[in-house]
This record gives C-alpha cells, structure tokens and sequence, in this order.
C-alpha cells in the first residue's frame, strides 16, 4: 500500500493525516504553537514555530505508523488563510507573521478603499478587510519601517512552512486570492494593485497550482522527519479551499458549512464572472479554474470555547451540552450575536461585540448555551440567505469542524438553514483535502472528483423539522435587527474595552 501525506496547519495546531490509496486515515498527530496578542486586536506566530511543530507531526507519523517510510509518495499542505510572513533576502521572517484573525488594520483598510475604488471589487473581487494581506504589508511599512526595509517578498503562512520543507517559493492560487493583491478571475498578479501601493513584482512569489508539483523535500528535511528524499511536495491550497476538496464540494449545487474557530458557509462556484458586490469573499478554488463563494463568522466555535471556557472551565462540550436538544428553538427567547471579536460577513465591523438579549429569571445555563449555538447558526444562515437572494441553490450543506460532532448541532442547523444538512463519516476537514492533492498530484486519480469518490464517505443527515423551521425563520428576522441596534452602543462602549 502506498500514502499521502496532508499538512493542515490550522491557527492553534499543526495536524498532519497519514492517508491509503482507500483515503482511510492510517495515521495522525499533532502539535500546538503559541499565539502571542501583545495588544487588543492584534493576533502573531512565530513562523518557525510551524516548521518546528510540522516537522514534530511528521517525525511522530513516520516513527509511530508501522509502515515502511518508503511507501509514502506525496505530501500537501491546507493552511490558515491571510497570514503575513515578510522574508528578507536570505530567506528569513524579518518579524512574527501577522495572522488572519488580527485586526490592527482598519487604517489600511480605509487606505486601500481610496486608492483602488472600483478597482478593488472588480479585480480582487473581494472587500479590504482587516483579516486580509494587503493591509498587513501596508501596516508594516508605516509602523515597523526598519522592518519593511529588510523585506524582499511576503509569503502566506503554508507556503512558508512547504518554503523551509523544499528550498522553493511558491503560492497557489487559493491562497493568494486571499491577499488583496490577486487578479482573481484572471489568476495573475494584479499590476494594478502592485503599482498602486508602490509594490515590485518581485515582491510577490510565482503562482501555482494547488495540485502542482514544487519538488521534493530537502535532505536535511528527509533526515529530520523520517520522510523518503524522494517525497514529492505539491503546492496545497487555503483551509478553506481545502476543507472545501476535503468534504466533495467540486460541482454547482453544492454547499459546505464549517464550524470551526471561525465558522464559513461556502458555495462552489464555475463563473468566474458572478457578482455578490463584495457581500462574501470570492476566491479561486483548489481545484484548477474553478472558484466559491464564502461568507465569514469570526467566531463561531470561538463562541461556543469561550462560552465553555467562561462557564463551563472543567467540562468537556458534550457534558456542558447534555440536555441541550430539549431546550426548544429559540432558548425561551434568548438571543446571542457572536460578534466577540468583531465580525465579517454580512457586517464586515471590526468594532461589533456580541449580546444576549432577553435574559430571564427563568434561564438556566443550558438555555444560554443553546443560545450560544443559536447565534452562531443565525450568523452562518445570513450567508445562505445572501446566496439564495443571489439566485443559488441551497438544499444540501455539508456539514464539517468540531461543530458538525454534536446532532443537535447538525438538527438545528438543518432547522435554521432550511436545507438538507450531512455529516461526514470519520471527517478530517482541511487535512483530507490536503492529502487529497497530493493523491491527485501523484497521479492515484485523474481528478479531483475521482478522489472524492473515493476519500468522501456520507455519513447521518438531518432534515428540517417543519415546526423548528417555522419558528426558527421568524426568530432569525430578529436576530438580524440586534446589530443595527446595538452598534451605536457598541462604539460608545469601545474605549472601555481592555
Ligand atoms: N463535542 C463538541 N460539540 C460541539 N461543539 C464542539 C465540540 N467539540 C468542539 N466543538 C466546537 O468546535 C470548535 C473547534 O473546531 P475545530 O474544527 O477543531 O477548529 P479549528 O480547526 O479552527 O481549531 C470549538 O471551538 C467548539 O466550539
Ligand atoms: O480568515 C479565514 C478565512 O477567510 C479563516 O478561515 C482562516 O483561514 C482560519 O480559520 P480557522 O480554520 O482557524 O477557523
């Protein structure tokens, strides 16, 4: 039997999946790496605390897997979207990356409004956020210029770990869709944008395919994780785009919704050419020539870890859970807005912070977490409402991330979402569709679509309970009231936030 290797390096750990020629997981281990918030709002790696943490996981698969180190042929990479990693000349971070949950950047934002205008929604056909890479490249070059000085090229946060792993510089096309600074339905860099901010096109690494091939790993590299010399290497994709492969969303029709530290609602998309005025994000695809709309909760399982962390510190989720499914919808008219660190679609407010509304002397903790949960689930619905208003199709959601392991979670999402809601047998989100491109870049199958057959196992799925439906489509008009309602307080409460 011969594997593939997935890389998912995710914002809290490193995940890396030993993976057959059946897509059955052999193998997989993890390691973790700080974050450091040295003020409000900011968010940084070390970035060489990945290769550190990667190298760790693939010393571990390839020590504790009991197969011979030879039968592995491939590796790929998933990686947390948006991060800034500046290299200087001889190939080292001239600072910590700046991360894709960090919003320092408002200023940049406005920035980048004013000098692209138009530009902006019709070449990288997506808003200047904070999250994104542009303005993070454009922050560092104000505050930090002895820094920016030294920086030759940016790469995103897996293409600096695959950078240290085979000596190449590469993005795929992704990933790159996610730096402001691409042409995304002509899939170049856009001249425009460089010239406009001043930029040099030696600035921006080449572009690749998410399945291409950059080369194998270095010996040194081989020698430190057990890997063969021979190990191929293929670019990889974004988290998303990969949780996206990783769970079949490869035609139209299909949609893909993701709880994880943030949570998205993602729609495959063939037209290059299709509009949403940048209400969602509008990225290329991991498969070639292909692209999908996405809208963004900030924090979504972040809500439900902070709420656990908060109330519940030494349970697991599913005690703090127990007897959550016979609350009823609506949580005895709690509402929750899990705006804790801000959010992006449809508000995109980097100042927003969340609410209960309606607490009464009745409730309980349980109310207040199906709530939680609640809230979260209303937040990702305002993204399918935007696809459906958009003329999409939305019947049938993949369901994925630590969200998708509760059923109530998975029945309340079918509920609120008014749509067909699957789980996955054995899911592994990012990391599956990392290891899927390598299969696929390894010549196992002749297309994406065929490894999906194969890796992408259904497992339960959930239909809308007529009466929950009911009840939770009058219940989501009000919760889409609460942030016009509680912004203004929000500003004002701005300068007592720690
Ligand atoms: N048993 C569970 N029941 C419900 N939600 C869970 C459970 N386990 C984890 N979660 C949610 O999933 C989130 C973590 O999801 P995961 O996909 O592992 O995130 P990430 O890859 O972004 O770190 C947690 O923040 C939590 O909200
Ligand atoms: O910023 C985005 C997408 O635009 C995030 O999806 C990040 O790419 C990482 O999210 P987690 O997987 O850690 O929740």
């Amino acid at each position: 039997m011969s594997y593939v290797i997935g890389i998912d390096l995710g914002t809290s750990a490193v995940k890396a999946l030993l993976v057959d020629r059946n897509g059955t997981v052999a193998a997989e281990a993890s390691r973790s790496y700080p974050l450091f918030h040295e003020h409000t709002g900011w968010s940084e790696q070390r970035s060489d605390d990945w290769v550190d943490a990667s190298v760790e996981a693939l010393r571990e698969l390839t020590s504790t897997a009991g197969i011979e180190a030879s039968a592995i042929e491939g590796i790929s990479f998933s990686g947390q979207m948006h991060g800034l990693v500046l290299l200087d000349g001889e190939g080292n971070p001239v600072r910590n990356a700046i991360l894709w949950n960090d919003t320092r950047t408002t200023e940049q934002c406005r920035e980048i409004e004013r000098t692209l205008g138009d530009k902006l929604l019709s070449v990288t056909r997506n808003p200047a956020l904070e999250g994104f890479t542009l303005p993070k490249i454009l922050w560092v070059r104000q505050y930090e210029p002895e820094a920016f000085v030294q920086a030759k090229l940016f790469l995103l946060p897996k293409d600096y770990l695959r950078y240290r792993l085979t000596g190449q510089l590469h993005m795929d096309y992704s990933d790159a869709a996610g730096t402001l600074m691409l042409d995304v339905a002509g899939k170049e860099w856009s001249g425009e944008v460089l010239e406009a901010f001043a930029l040099p096109a030696s600035f921006c690494p080449p572009l690749i395919e998410s399945h291409g091939l950059v080369g194998t790993v270095l010996p040194q590299i081989a020698e430190r994780t057990g890997l063969p010399a021979t190990t191929k290497v293929f670019a990889g994709g974004a988290d998303n785009a990969c949780g996206a492969i990783g769970s079949g969303i490869l035609s139209e029709g299909l949609t893909l919704c993701s709880i994880g530290t943030s949570g998205v609602i993602l729609s495959y998309e063939n037209d290059k050419t299709k509009d949403f005025a940048g209400k969602v994000h509008f990225f290329n695809h991991g498969k070639q020539d292909s692209f999908y709309a996405m809208g963004v909760t900030l924090a979504a399982g972040y809500s439900l870890s902070w709420f656990k962390k908060t109330f519940a510190p030494n349970e697991s989720f599913d005690q703090m859970l127990d007897g959550v499914g016979k609350v009823k919808p609506g949580a005895g008219g709690l509402l929750f807005t899990p705006y804790l660190v801000g959010e992006r679609t449809p508000h995109a407010d980097s100042a927003i912070r969340a609410s209960f509304i309606g607490v009464d002397g009745s409730h309980e903790r349980i109310h207040f977490a199906r709530a939680v949960m609640e809230g979260i689930t209303f937040s990702l619905n305002e993204s399918v409402d935007m696809f459906r208003r958009a003329g999409k199709t939305v019947d049938t959601i993949i369901s994925i991330g630590g969200g998708a392991q509760n059923p109530v979670w998975l029945q309340m999402q079918a509920d609120i979402f008014n749509a067909t809601v699957v789980a996955l047998e054995n899911e592994q989100g990012p990391g599956l569709g990392a290891a899927m491109l390598a299969a696929y870049g390894s010549g196992w199958f002749d297309s994406l679509e065929s490894c999906a057959d194969k890796f992408v196992k259904h497992a339960d799925s959930y239909s809308p309970q007529p009466e929950a439906a009911a009840a939770y489509e009058g219940i989501f008009k009000i919760y889409q009231q609460v942030y016009e309602q509680t912004r203004g307080l929000n500003e004002a409460l701005a300068p007592y936030r720690g």
